[in-house]
């Protein structure tokens, strides 16, 4: 009846506001017990009456029946790798690093009969990169990239990060946004699963990657539910009846906006030419074994969108972002 359609409604936006503040903002309003007493109330009424249970709903955050396979889902815009024209090196070798950045950055103002050029900046994330689809702001389909063409669809493994959102909280959204986004495990909550895999006497991961990756191709999306997985957005691939922002770091504040994590401002700074590239690269390297999560380089991104189509990909990689690599960390000298 639709008293209880409303209530379910009810406690959706509100469970959905709540976990919000506690996985993505860190700042819950109200303590565990209250979430969990709303939770219980939304998964009795759902049981109670199946057609109340919807796509958006917080109670698939804990995983449903396994799947017997993973079907495939071949992505319309491409999941490319990123090309990575710089070498090896050693940690203090400024003035190499600095050299080959010059030469990327003239490489760039050649092509484009521009400069100086304005790059994007980010850690490059050592998880799994993923796509999302939302549909009339519902999220419709998650996949893999796979081999860039087509990947898995772990769409229910998905629904079970906390971080990612089920719905856009908007009030005309987008009939079409895909988001590109980076799946991984949290140092620290890397370290909490490999105590309790010892303890269970199961083989501990090699690494968070690793955990991430195990984790997320679970056919049983119950036990997805119960790793902390975390989720970065770092790109939009696909937009209609919106308007897409001119520029990449446009679409990272917007991405912010429609909910969704993405990495804090001072890992993404809009840089100038070689030197604010140089700059950038030097200050992640200091701060990586600081960070929450593993990262294997930073990634430079020409800013502007107009200025990406320009310059378009060369095979498969685009020619408009590179991935910039750091030199293996030091073996821990115990
Ligand atoms: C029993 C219980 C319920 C919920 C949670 C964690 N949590 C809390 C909130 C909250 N406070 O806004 C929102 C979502 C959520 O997942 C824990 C750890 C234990």
């Amino acid at each position: 009846t639709n008293d209880l359609a409303a209530r379910a409604h009810a406690l959706r936006q509100q469970l959905t506001r709540y976990g919000h503040e506690y996985y993505v903002l860190d700042a819950p309003s109200v303590p565990d017990a209250e979430y969990d007493r709303l939770f219980r109330e939304l998964q009795a009424l759902e049981n109670a009456h199946p057609e109340l249970k919807t796509a958006d709903s917080p109670t698939l955050r804990v995983g449903g029946m396994p799947l017997p396979e993973f079907s495939q889902i071949t992505h319309s815009v491409p999941m490319l790798s990123l090309g990575n024209a710089f070498s090896d090196m050693q940690q203090d070798d400024f003035s190499q690093r600095h050299a080959e950045l010059v030469q990327f950055d003239e490489r760039i103002r050649r092509e484009l009969a521009e400069a100086p050029i304005r790059y994007a900046t980010e850690p490059k994330f050592d998880g799994l990169a993923i796509s999302l689809l939302y549909r009339a702001g519902v999220l419709v389909q998650a996949a893999t990239r796979g081999d860039g063409i087509s990947g898995e669809n772990v769409t229910e493994n998905i629904r079970t990060i906390h971080a990612i959102p089920l719905k856009l909280e908007l009030a005309q959204p987008p009939a079409l946004l895909e988001v590109r986004g980076e799946v991984l495990m949290l140092k620290r909550d890397f370290e909490r699963l490999n105590a309790e895999q010892l303890q269970r006497g199961d083989k501990p991961f090699a690494n968070p990657r690793n955990a991430a990756a195990g984790s997320l191709r679970q056919l049983d999306s119950r036990i997805t539910a119960q790793r902390r997985l975390s989720f970065y957005a770092y790109a939009i691939a696909q937009v209609e009846g919106a308007d897409w922002p001119l520029s990449h770091a446009g679409e990272m504040d917007w991405l912010q906006q429609l909910g969704f994590p993405v990495v804090e401002a001072s890992l993404r700074p809009v840089v100038t030419g070689a030197d604010g590239l140089a700059d950038y690269y030097e200050s992640v390297l200091q701060r990586r074994a600081a960070l929450p999560f593993e990262i294997d380089g930073v990634v430079y991104k020409v800013n502007s969108r107009a200025q990406q189509e320009e310059l378009g990909f060369v095979s498969r990689a685009p020619r408009w972002a590179i991935a910039h690599k750091f030199p293996a960390e030091e073996a821990l000298t115990l």
